[in-house]
């Protein structure tokens, strides 16, 4: 996993300054990325005022270590800046699920990236197939609002993912590219200096809300696949930092696994991100699966 220290045991060297790391993907210490285990919750259209203050509330008593594992949780836009103040933001970072491509101004019912910095909101999701599906955000959009994110100092979470007849049919790959294509046809993607700033989420459709997880393997193979398309465009030490999350039907049961594998640097959860102790118990996954 990123972010190891440099230390004794090591088997292999930092790319970066020579010092050996104990990172499973070995290219890159601590001293030249911060990178940790990262675990988004992504709470789509739920929630009332009073829900989310008990969530919120099992959040705040939640035992983990923010040094090892950075959270980031993302409520509705109009509970954005009730969660943002009562979250323990030791612990959690707030997104938004979305943003509007351009600034502020006449754009009824859109959210600018400018208006989250100035609730202070510093992550976005980009692409979420529900978006992709129910509102036709094409890959040329997510591009855009990756792009409109990044430019605006966001942090942002690119979502990409095959549905199952694209998997079937065999068309999972080229389906990936083109999505992947579509961030880096921006030149604010390629242009970014520090990747801690961006997390790419594999969310395989087939696996959204349907209690049909990715195996390990299955993540896996796709994280290693989306890691050489970071490399061939970016080079090997961006690859190598880019933190890559599985999403789709991840839980309590499941997550340790998912953890176990190189190159699954964390989660984006939905459901069980509802639940504050099952949350608790992803948010752990990692350290659990060492
Ligand atoms: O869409 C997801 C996260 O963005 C995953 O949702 P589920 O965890 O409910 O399958």
């Amino acid at each position: 996993m990123l972010g190891l220290k440099c230390n004794a045991q090591a088997r292999n060297q930092c790319i970066s300054c020579s010092k050996g790391v104990r990172a499973r993907r070995a290219l890159i210490c601590n001293a030249a990325s911060n990178n940790k285990f990262f675990v988004g919750g992504n709470w789509k259209s739920n929630g009332t005022k009073e829900s989310i203050k008990d969530l919120v509330a099992g959040l705040n008593a939640a035992d983990f270590d923010p040094k090892h594992v950075e959270v980031v949780v993302a409520p509705t836009f109009v509970h954005l800046d009730y969660v943002n103040s009562i979250i323990d933001k030791n612990k959690f970072a707030v997104s938004s699920q979305n943003i509007w491509i351009k600034g502020t101004g006449a754009f009824t019912g859109e959210i600018a990236a400018e208006t989250l910095q100035d609730l202070g909101i510093h992550w976005v999701i980009t692409g979420h197939s529900e978006r992709r599906a129910l509102c036709n955000e094409t890959n040329d959009v997510v591009g855009l609002k990756t792009a409109r994110a990044l430019e605006l100092g966001l942090n942002v979470i690119p979502c990409v993912g095959e549905t199952l007849e694209q998997r079937q049919s065999g068309q999972i790959f080229s389906v990936l590219d083109a999505q992947m294509k579509a961030l880096f046809d921006r030149q604010a993607f390629i242009a970014v200096k520090d990747w801690s700033k961006v997390v790419i989420a594999y969310e395989p459709v087939w696996a959204i809300g349907t209690g049909v997880v990715a195996t390990p393997e299955q993540a896996q193979e796709v994280h290693a696949y989306l890691r050489k398309v970071l490399g061939n465009k970016l080079g090997a030490e961006v690859a190598s930092s880019v933190r890559i999350l599985y999403g789709g039907s991840v839980n309590d049961k499941n997550c340790e696994e998912l953890a176990q594998k190189e190159d699954v640097d964390g989660f984006l959860v939905g459901g069980a991100s509802l639940q504050a102790a099952s949350f608790e118990t992803i948010i752990k996954a990692h350290a659990a699966s060492r």
